[in-house]
């Protein structure tokens, strides 16, 4: 039996309708329009076209959106300082920083200055710390919008065995502490993991972060697992040109597990979709309301 494809991209569709429907309510009734604030430092390309295209989708759900694209040689105190002003601004309800940084930039200084409140990357430790304690944080993106897909697919995920490949701080280890959270048993492999192929093949579900195109083959999944592929990786076609793949092998990992997410179309759609939704949370706790149900965890 051929894997049930998980449609990354129509569930975040979906997802920024919830979303718009929130913030409607939220002019509607509260007179507030949430804001999200991009800081973009340098020119990278590919960053360039993810940050146009969240603008993008931020404004299509009706909040305000700002961005702010800073020389490549910014002065650290200049990025601080326009933090603040970010911070301190009541339209502005999430700021997102483009990682990574240049050199220069002591990406955890930056990162914790600031407002937890606004931090809709979920990165700064109090957030961090909240999520690893279950108590209301802002959740990272990317790892939100694979348990909202896993949560969708499975309806519980309790007593689940759940491998995370990756122990990054943007995906692998906040993607732990969400399956710990649904009870999952969670097991955290990394590029040190003795037997890598046998820890994957106990697993239940499995979660691919390490940013290594197709290293995860078919042979490693146990038959009816489900996959969720993070990786974004781009690639060159023997006859000429690129492609994005994954950190799995999607053709033979289809074969033998009982979903999986494909690239592109899968978790980075979803990635932007949990961007704005962590905006109206966001938006929401600030004024005194409650975070919409369904679109945090
Ligand atoms: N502070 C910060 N937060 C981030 O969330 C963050 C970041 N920095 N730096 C860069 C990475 C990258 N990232 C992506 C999100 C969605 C897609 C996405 O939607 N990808 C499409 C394909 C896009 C294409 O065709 O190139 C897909 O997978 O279907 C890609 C990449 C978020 N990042
Ligand atoms: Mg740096």
């Amino acid at each position: 039996m051929a894997a049930t494809v998980i449609d990354g991209k129509a569930f975040a569709a979906r997802v920024r309708g919830q979303v718009a429907t929130h913030v409607a309510a939220l002019k509607n009734d509260h007179g507030i329009t949430p804001g999200l604030a991009v800081v973009l430092v340098g020119e990278d390309p590919a960053s360039q076209v993810y940050v146009r295209s969240k603008g993008k989708m931020t404004l299509e759900v009706g909040m305000k959106s700002v961005e702010h694209k800073l020389d490549v040689d910014t002065a650290e105190a200049d990025l601080l300082a326009l933090i603040q002003k970010l911070n301190n601004d009541p339209e502005i309800h999430g700021i997102l920083v483009q990682l990574p940084l240049p050199d220069h930039l002591d990406e955890d200084l930056v990162i914790n200055s600031i407002d937890p409140a606004k931090d809709v990357d979920g990165f700064h430790i109090s957030n961090v710390g909240l999520l690893g304690t279950g108590q209301d944080s802002m959740v990272p993106c990317t790892p939100l919008g694979c348990l909202m897909m896993l949560r969708d697919h499975h309806g519980s995920l309790s007593g689940m065995d759940a491998v995370v490949i990756g122990r990054s701080n943007i995906v692998g280890k906040p993607m732990a502490q969400l399956l710990l959270g649904d009870s999952c048993t969670v097991t955290i492999a990394h590029s040190r993991t003795k037997d890598l192929p046998d820890v994957v093949r106990r697993a239940d579900i499995v979660v691919a972060a390490v940013g290594r195109a197709q290293m995860v083959p078919g042979g490693w999944i146990k038959p009816g697992a489900t996959v969720i592929d993070v990786g974004i990786n781009r690639i060159d076609r023997p006859e000429g040109g690129t492609r994005l793949v994954g950190d799995v092998d999607y053709d033979s990992c289809a074969k033998v597990a009982g979903a999986i997410t494909p690239v592109p179309g899968g978790v980075g759609p979803m990635t932007i979709a949990c961007l704005l939704a962590n905006t109206v949370t966001a938006c929401c706790r600030a004024n005194g309301l409650p975070a919409p149900e369904g679109l945090t965890v």
